[in-house]
This record gives structure tokens, sequence and C-alpha cells, in this order.
């Protein structure tokens, strides 16, 4: 059983935006716990990305309030979010192309202060696809091994909350099925993975429960086998029925 200053991520009334007085997301609410996987979905433009910012203290939030592990966190920079066991895994710009494997996973290592050594060896054990690639530049490898890279980098710093942006967008529906294939295996060490995905099938066949927002609110949550199933999802992909902004429903 968690320990009892375990209670995981806690999103209260989050409204956060680019621009003092534009929120684009209002009253979010979301909570999980160590060890779950839960996917944050939607149609584009929900907001869905901004919310990730927002928790991983990228944007101004102008209301709410987010919480780990019973410590606020709300607008910590991402540079500082590390000590409280946050990592963000951003959908660009997450690896350094013209450095190697090697390089990259020395500078996230150093940036966290972690034994370097100890730091590489359990990646590359963790993800042997890095190891045959080590002394490549990173900037070479296949988009699948490039994510897997960003992600070992994120994981450098021992994370008890990886928060991962759109970790298949651009890659084949192989390469997703392997990126997002690896995640159950890294919350069964108690990290608890919060993800953005477009891919929706792909996100919710590794994820325990899912949010989905719509115009930057919170409209249904639930496991994510029901959701997968649910037409009234398909609706708001379809955009067949417009959504009551205000209402939550839990599937
Ligand atoms: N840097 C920015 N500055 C101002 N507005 C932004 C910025 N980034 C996103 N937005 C706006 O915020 C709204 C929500 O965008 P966001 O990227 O969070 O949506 P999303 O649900 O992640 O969409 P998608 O699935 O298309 O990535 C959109 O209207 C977008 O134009």
């Amino acid at each position: 059983m968690a320990a009892e200053s375990e209670n995981g991520l806690q999103v209260q009334q989050l409204t956060a935006g680019y621009v003092k007085g534009m929120p684009i997301i209002s009253d979010i609410n979301l909570s999980m716990q160590h060890g779950e996987i839960v996917s944050i979905i939607g149609p584009n433009g929900a907001g869905k990305s901004t919310l990730l910012k927002a928790i991983a203290g990228l944007l101004r939030v102008e209301s709410g309030s987010v919480s780990f592990d019973n410590r606020l966190i709300t607008g910590i920079r991402p540079d500082k979010l590390s000590q409280s066991g946050v990592a963000l895994v951003p959908q660009l710009d997450n690896i350094f192309r013209t450095m190697s494997v090697q390089q990259n996973l020395r500078l996230a290592a150093r940036r966290c202060n972690a034994n370097p050594r100890q730091a590489i060896e359990s990646m590359l054990e963790l993800f042997p696809v890095l190891a045959e690639k080590f002394n490549a530049r990173a900037g070479s490898l296949s988009g699948g091994q490039r994510q897997f890279l960003a992600v070992a980098m994120a994981l450098v710093s021992s994370p008890t909350l990886l928060l991962l942006d759109e970790p298949s967008a651009g890659l084949s529906p192989k390469a997703a099925q392997e990126v997002l294939g690896m995640l159950p295996g890294i919350a069964r060490s108690h990290v608890a993975i919060l993800m953005v995905e477009q891919n929706v099938k792909a996100a919710l066949t590794v994820s325990d429960r899912a949010y989905v927002l719509a115009e930057g609110r919170n409209q249904y949550e639930g496991e994510a086998s029901s959701l997968m199933n649910d037409p009234v999802l398909g609706e708001i992909y379809m955009g067949v029925r417009r959504v009551e902004a205000h209402a939550t429903k839990s599937v």
C-alpha cells in the first residue's frame, strides 16, 4: 500500500493560458496515483498540451493548484521540478541531435546531479537499443529510438511522475507501439505516467484511465477500457455533437 505522503498527482481547478486573462484551460481537475498510466485525450485545440505544460510549470497558472505527493508544485519550473520527482518529455526538441547518445545521457545525468556511470548503465539496461547506438549521433537515430533516448534522459533523474507530450507523434505505427508499449514497464516501478496523445486508441490500450478534454474543460473521465468503447467519445472526435462545456461525467 502507498504511504500516506504518496497521494500522487492532484490537479485542482486549474486555469491557465498563454496570455494573462485569456485562459486556454479552465477549472481542470485531475488526479492519479503512483503506478498508473493516465492519458489526456480530446479534439485538436482542446488544451491537452496546454494542461501538461501548466502542470510542468511551463505556463503561468491563473488559479487552481497542482500538487504531487502532498507538495504544492504549482508554477515550479521544469528544471526545478526534478527535485520533486517530476520529469517532462516535451514533444519537440527533447534530445540534442548533434551530440551522441552517450553525451545526451551524460548531460541529463549532470543536470540532475545523478551519478553518470550508474545512471547511464541503468538506462542502457532498460533500453538495449541505446547501448547499440551508444556512440552514434542522436540525430542519426530512427524516430522511435530518438523517443527512447528522450524518455531515458527524463528517467535519469529517477522521477516518480513522468509527463509525456505526444510520445508517439510522427512515428510509424510500429514505432509508436514500441514507444507506448514500454510505458507499463516503467509504471510498474511505482512511476505515475501522465501523457497527452493524439493516437487515442494506442494510448488507451496502455492506459489505466483517461481524461477527455474539450474546449479547455474536463468533459469525461473514466477507465481506459470503457472509454475505448464509448460512442460519445467518437462523437466528440468526429464533431457530430457539440459538447456541453461545463458538464463532467464519469463513465
Ligand atoms: N504558445 C502559444 N501561444 C498562444 N496560444 C497557444 C500557444 N500554444 C497553443 N495555443 C492555443 O491554445 C489552444 C489549445 O492548444 P493545445 O496545443 O493545448 O491543444 P491540444 O489539445 O494539445 O491540441 P492538438 O491536439 O492539436 O495538439 C489552441 O487554441 C492554440 O492555438
